[in-house]
């Protein structure tokens, strides 16, 4: 059985289509990388597999039961900006996801239950690279270190699936490449599916196993909301640079704001 199924997917905002017509499946330890135009529906996708935006139309399916309407410990998710608290220490940031699993009133948990979240934190911090910043607060560390420590924040609770909108977006080359280390590396450790957004189309070679092209194929100038994106492309890839041909090749199916946006 796949891990993840979709069946005529929509997803609308009133009269706004944004998403249509999506049918795949994903196994289990698959990297998919989406990218297309702004605004075209991925981090739309991303929320309606976090569960935190409901489908409008169509099937959706986890492990063969429709996907939940609420997020669940099963799916990480890391943002672009960072997601992290900023009064809680590296340590206190990582040990609230745990903390509101146990004890969903008061935030915290006491005593035993207490150490070993904060034993399992350590671990994940150590897992990132951050165990040397564990007291300290989000304002003192660099855009990579609050990266690092979103994505120890979103394996707390061991998920299956890891959702991760444009992670590196904000950051230096030289740092998204460390980044991309880390992510390899903690995907093939925990034996995550990944799903990933990027704008870069460089990177979404370098990472994924496959690639989503999300873009309209549909037009209608006088409504131009009557018409959502779909994936126009599904390619299998093999984290190797991007075939030359490729820009041309998404050009010639009118997707050329992505190639100027991702091959700069
Ligand atoms: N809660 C909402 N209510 C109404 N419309 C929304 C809502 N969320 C998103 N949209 C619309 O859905 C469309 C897709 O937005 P989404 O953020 O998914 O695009 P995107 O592909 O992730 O864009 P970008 O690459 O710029 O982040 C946009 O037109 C947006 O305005």
């Amino acid at each position: 059985m796949s891990l993840l199924e979709a069946k005529r997917l929509e997803k609308h905002y009133g009269g706004h289509v944004v998403l249509e017509g999506l049918d795949f499946t994903v196994d289990a330890g698959e990297f998919v990388t989406l990218v297309g135009a702004s605004g075209c529906g991925k981090t739309t996708f991303l929320k309606m597999l976090l569960g935190t935006e409901r489908i409008s139309s169509g099937e959706f399916i986890l492990d063969g039961r429709p996907i939940p309407d609420e997020p669940g410990p099963d799916r990480g998710v890391v943002f672009q900006k960072y997601s992290v608290f900023p009064h809680l220490t590296v340590l206190g940031n990582v040990m609230i996801a745990e903390e509101l699993e146990q004890s969903r009133l008061l935030g915290k948990c006491f005593g035993a239950a207490r150490r070993r979240a904060a034993d399992k934190a350590r671990e994940r911090i150590a897992q990132v690279g951050l165990d040397q910043a564990l007291a300290k607060y989000p304002h003192e560390l660099s855009g990579g270190m609050q990266q690092r420590l979103a994505i120890a924040q979103a394996l707390m609770m061991r998920p299956r699936i890891l959702l991760l909108d444009e992670p590196f977006g904000a950051l230096d080359p030289g740092i998204r490449q460390d980044m991309h280390e880390l992510i390899t590396r903690l995907w093939q450790e925990q034996q995550l599916t990944i799903f990933m957004i990027t704008h870069d189309l460089k990177e979404a070679f370098a990472l994924g196993t496959r690639l989503w092209v999300f873009d309209k194929l549909r037009h209608d100038p006088q409504a131009p909301e009557a018409f959502g994106a779909t994936i126009t492309y599904d390619l299998p890839i093999g984290r190797h640079a991007p075939p030359e041909d490729l820009p041309a090749h998404l050009a010639a199916r009118g997707i050329e704001t992505l190639t100027q946006e991702t091959l700069i």
